[in-house]
């Protein structure tokens, strides 16, 4: 494995990258015979008739083809499945995952939160928490279900796919397309984050309107991996999320054996602290679209299957405002999580590593002591919010969360109670 770190810039870009000189055809995709004994092997992440701007696909160079491996078994008792009972419509929220008892790697250590759609009809997502404190061995993961997208929250992780070597720490966030066989293995002695896996049509960048032809996530941050490949014979175990559920097969030699690849279909990361946020330079608190880094669209036009947004670092500088989120209900679902530091609308019980849900049409925001607090604060002067990264994965469909989530001794039973304390200021004798 060339483990030398380098990435290529740009998103969605057509790449073409080789590890050995050569191994790339030139001028056509399928050579009857393969530079150095390489079988070629196209990989699509979209209709092959998809408009050329949503079209996804890679060819890829490997030493063995994909399809060399045993049949699939199921893997049963994995946290991983998506199990539903009755979905409460209450504010919902959960201290981190607790710390780990054995040895547990990354798949191990996948929690399913919450779900809609269904992996079946390519629409919908399902989310969840993972805790592990040793690499991946001799096991390679791929989800035909969905793109994985990846929000570090603890430890620098590292992820070796098929198309590369992604390196990547808490306020990055890393995306494997649909399919895209990969493993984890830990840079710290414990890794963290929050996964959304997007049943649906592939994240991309929104479009801008009238910010103009730069601003939020810019391009040229999303940083893809060059080819980088392993030569290992011996067992290796091949995990699939497939139909929602967990299925292994085996194979005798290392998956990851790509040597080259072109296209546009590809793994991917980003670093958040690079996003150009925008906002209310005047009054009023804009709508949290305006920190929309990626999105995954519906068949619907403007309404998103997900939106993946975030609360970065900013400046507060809108008069006469309530500058922090204010109530408000929505018809989409929003699932949140916070990699460190704290969230405005918050004072206190949401903390990095937690996450909170709030579903369609439940009210809910900032809690009574930040109510209090930014009702009465001195907004003369601009506020610079600092050290801290939330995030939100909204969805157009109601989120359900899981029976084990629902179950879960993190779950914060006394959530409701951030709002009782709020105060009755009615006063109808004056304005
Ligand atoms: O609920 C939340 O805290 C997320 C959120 C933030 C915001 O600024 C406006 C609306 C919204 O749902
Ligand atoms: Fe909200």
């Amino acid at each position: 494995m060339d483990t030398a770190l380098q990435y290529q810039a740009g998103f969605g870009n057509s790449f073409a990258t080789e590890a050995l000189p050569g191994a790339l055809p030139v001028g056509r995709n399928s050579p009857q015979r393969c530079a150095y004994g390489l079988y070629a092997e196209q990989l699509t992440g979209s209709a092959f008739t998809a408009p050329r701007a949503e079209n996804r696909r890679s060819w890829l160079y490997r030493i063995r083809p994909s399809a060399m491996h045993t049949p699939f078994q199921p893997l049963v008792a994995s946290a991983m499945r998506s199990d539903f009972g009755a979905t409460p419509p209450n504010q919902l929220r959960w201290n981190p995952l607790p710390a780990l008892q054995q040895p547990t790697d990354f798949v191990d250590g996948l929690v399913c939160m919450a779900g809609n759609g269904d992996p079946h009809a390519q629409a919908g997502s399902a989310i969840y928490l993972y805790a592990a404190n040793r690499s991946m061995q001799q096991r390679v993961f791929y989800s035909a279900d969905g793109e994985l997208l990846i929000v570090l929250q603890q430890g620098r992780q590292r992820f070796i796919t098929e198309l590369g070597v992604i390196e990547a720490e808490p306020q990055e966030i890393v995306v494997i397309p649909r399919g895209v066989r990969f493993k984890v293995e830990l840079l710290d002695a414990e890794a963290r984050g929050y996964i959304c896996e997007n049943f649906g049509a592939n994240f991309r960048l929104p479009d801008l309107g009238p910010i103009g032809s730069n601003g939020l996530a810019n391009a040229r941050d999303f940083l893809t991996p060059v080819a980088a490949y392993e030569d290992v014979e011996g067992p290796h175990e091949l995990v699939a999320k497939f139909m929602g559920q967990l299925w292994t097969a085996q194979m005798a030699h290392s998956p990851l054996d790509v040597v080259a690849w072109h296209g546009n279909y590809a793994p991917y990361k980003y670093d958040l602290r690079r996003f150009n946020a925008i906002g209310s330079i005047s009054y009023d608190h804009p709508d949290p679209s305006i920190f929309l880094v990626l999105h995954s669209a519906s068949d619907t036009p403007g309404v998103s299957n997900i939106d993946f947004v975030i609360f970065p670092p900013r400046i507060l500088a809108m008069q006469d405002t309530f500058r922090p989120p204010w109530f408000h209900r929505n018809i989409a679902s929003e699932f949140m999580g916070l990699v460190h530091g704290a969230y405005d609308a918050k004072a206190d019980g949401f903390v990095p590593g937690g996450s909170s849900l709030h579903n369609c049409m439940t009210g809910h925001g900032p809690d009574a002591e930040t109510f209090e607090k930014a009702s009465t604060a001195d907004i003369s002067q601009p506020h610079v919010i600092t050290d801290t990264m939330a995030f939100m994965f909204e969805t157009r469909c109601v989120l359900r969360p899981t029976l084990q989530a629902l179950a879960s001794p993190q779950l914060q039973t006394d959530y409701h109670q951030c709002w009782q304390g709020l105060q009755k200021h009615f006063h109808p004798e004056k304005p």
